[in-house]
Parts: C-alpha cells; structure tokens; sequence
C-alpha cells in the first residue's frame, strides 16, 4: 500500500464507532448539524431513510431536510410525513435554473441549510441504520482536524451478501490508485453517506452530476489535506442496484470529475453505448457531462 495512504487508513480509519448520542452532543458544544437527504423519485424508500434519523431531531441533529430534485412520484409527500422538512430544487437560489443531477440538489443544500456540519445520505437505502448519523458525526465533532467523514459497509449485490459498489470497485478505487494514490486508503471513495463541515463544502466547486463525490474528495485531499479525511464503518449497506447502462453514465461522469481535479480534461463529454434493437446492435449517445458549481461561498457572497 502507498505509504500515505497506509499511514492515512491507520490514523483516520474508525472500525467499530463507538460514539453515544451524549458523547456527540458534549462534543458538539454551540455547532449545528443539518442532515440532507437528496432524492429523486423515492417514494418507496425515502420514508424509511427520513425515520431513520428523525429520532436524533433536536438532540444532535438540528434540522433534517429533503431536497427533491424534480421528482415525479410522491417522494415530497412521502419525506414530509415521515417528518423531514422537504426543499424544491428550484425553491433554493430561484433565480438559478436548475441543472440535472445529484451535485445539484447537494450543492443547493448549502444554501438552503445552516448548519455548520452537514450529513448526507442517500433515499435509495434499505433498511438503513439509525447509527449511520452518529457514526459520521463522530469524526468530525470530535477531532478537530477532520472536515470530511466517509462512511464505508459491506455492499450486498442483489440477492448476494456482497459485490456491490461495481463503480466504486471497478473504476473508482483503481483511478485513485494510479492518479491520487494517497486517497488509495479510502474504502468507499464514492459513499453517498458522509458528513462534511460547512467551512470546507463552500470551499470548493461541486460537480454537477455523480461527480460530486469523488470531486469533494479529491478538493479536499487538494485543500485541506489528507488528515482532514476520516472513514467509519457503518456495518451494511442495501440500496437499489442500477442497471449497467445507468452505471456506465455514472461511471463517465465520475472519471470525468476526477480527471479535471486531478487537471487532465476529458476530451468530450460524449458517452457512446451499444443497445440491441431488432436483432441489431445499435449506438446510443448520450451527453454525460454535467458543468460544476462555483463554491457557495462566492454565490453567497461570502468571500
Ligand atoms: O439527479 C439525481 C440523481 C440521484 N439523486 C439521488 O442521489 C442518491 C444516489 O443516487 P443513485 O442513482 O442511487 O446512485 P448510486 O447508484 O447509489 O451511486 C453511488 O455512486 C454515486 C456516484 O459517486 C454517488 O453519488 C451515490 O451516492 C453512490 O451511492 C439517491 O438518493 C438519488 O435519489 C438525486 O437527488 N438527483
Ligand atoms: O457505488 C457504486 O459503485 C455504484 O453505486 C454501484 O453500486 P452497486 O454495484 O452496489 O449497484
């Protein structure tokens, strides 16, 4: 293993968190918390998240908001009854059109939110652990460095006990390896459960799309260094697996995302995939590319 990132996993890595709700909240002293659920058409499961934090609201969380971004299902109506507070994409920064993706929603969160800490998670989970927030916000309350948690699990694959996280194992992990490989100790670089400080989120630009993992990542390894990168472990994660058409457009996105912190440019933003019409195999291209955000610090005038 890369020496950094050996000495990184050592130091930064907590494997069985043990942090209680009242260690949390000594820790946290006079700071605020916001949790966002980004989600688009998850009516079936956004529910199930939204109750899975709801208990810690006014304890160690301080607000826990929804931002939908432009669902077509009842996934607002669902998330406000389970008892989050549930933001429209378009509602935040109106005098800004929205662009597609999941970036977006998590960029206009900041915005939208207060707290000086802010959690994300995903609405695609199943069955999620209530101690996934506890587990994130340890790092980040407790040791003063650390400005980015994220969370790593076990990934079941559809009805097998793991082999999840194709993007994450197949693409991900490798180009950290050959481009950034101090990042190389990170387990799950792409978990979309992570918590991360105000200070370093308006910082930094957000990819727009499914870059935006990789991209906090790789700006805050560029800005404030590998110490300020924690993981813990959650245990298990269940969400629902996408097709592998879907994952190729993520996957493009990623790298993408990756290459232009890393300052290589992708050459287009084109993604060319074979599908099989009448007996034919056929291209069908799409455009991947998703622009960045400036950091919300600048847009809110805050610099
Ligand atoms: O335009 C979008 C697309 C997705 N989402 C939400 O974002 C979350 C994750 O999206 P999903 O399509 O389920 O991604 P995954 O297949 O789970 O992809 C993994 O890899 C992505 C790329 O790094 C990360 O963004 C994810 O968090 C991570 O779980 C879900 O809650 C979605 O509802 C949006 O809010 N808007
Ligand atoms: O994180 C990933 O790599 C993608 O979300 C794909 O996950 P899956 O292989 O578990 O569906």
């Amino acid at each position: 293993m890369h020496r950094a990132a050996a000495a990184h996993f050592a130091a930064r890595t907590w494997q069985s968190p043990q942090w209680t709700v009242r260690d949390l909240l000594r820790a946290k002293g006079s700071r605020t918390v916001s949790v966002v659920l980004p989600a688009l058409d998850e009516e079936a499961t956004v529910g199930g998240v939204v109750a899975s934090v709801r208990p810690l609201l006014g304890s160690v969380v301080d607000e826990l908001v929804v931002v939908d971004s432009g669902s077509a299902d009842r996934t607002a109506a669902v998330a406000e009854a389970a008892g989050a507070r549930v933001v429209h994409r378009g509602d935040v920064l109106p005098d800004l059109k929205p662009l597609p993706g999941k970036g977006e929603v998590l960029w206009r969160s900041l915005a939208a939110t207060t707290g000086d800490v802010l959690v994300f998670l995903d609405t695609d989970l199943v069955d999620p652990s209530p101690d996934y927030v506890p587990a994130l916000l340890g790092p980040i309350l407790c040791v003063p460095e650390v400005h980015l948690v994220k969370g790593f699990y076990r990934r079941p694959l559809s009805d097998a006990d793991s082999g999840g996280g194709r993007v994450t194992e197949l693409m991900a992990r490798p180009l950290l390896s050959v481009l950034r490989p101090a990042l190389s100790g990170v387990i799950q670089p792409l978990a979309g459960e992570y918590a991360g400080s105000r200070e370093l989120l308006e910082a930094v630009p957000f990819a727009g799309g499914y870059g935006v993992e990789i991209g906090l990542l790789l700006d805050a390894h560029t800005h404030f260094g590998l110490d300020a990168i924690a993981q813990v472990n959650l245990g298990l994660r269940r969400h629902r697996n996408r097709s592998l058409a879907d994952l190729g457009v993520m996957a493009r996105q990623v790298l993408a995302t990756a290459l232009a912190r890393c300052e290589l440019a992708a050459v287009t933003g084109e993604l060319t995939q074979f599908v099989q019409v009448a007996g034919e195999w056929l291209p069908d291209t799409t455009d991947a590319q998703v622009p960045d955000r400036p950091p919300m610090a600048q847009v809110l005038g805050r610099v």
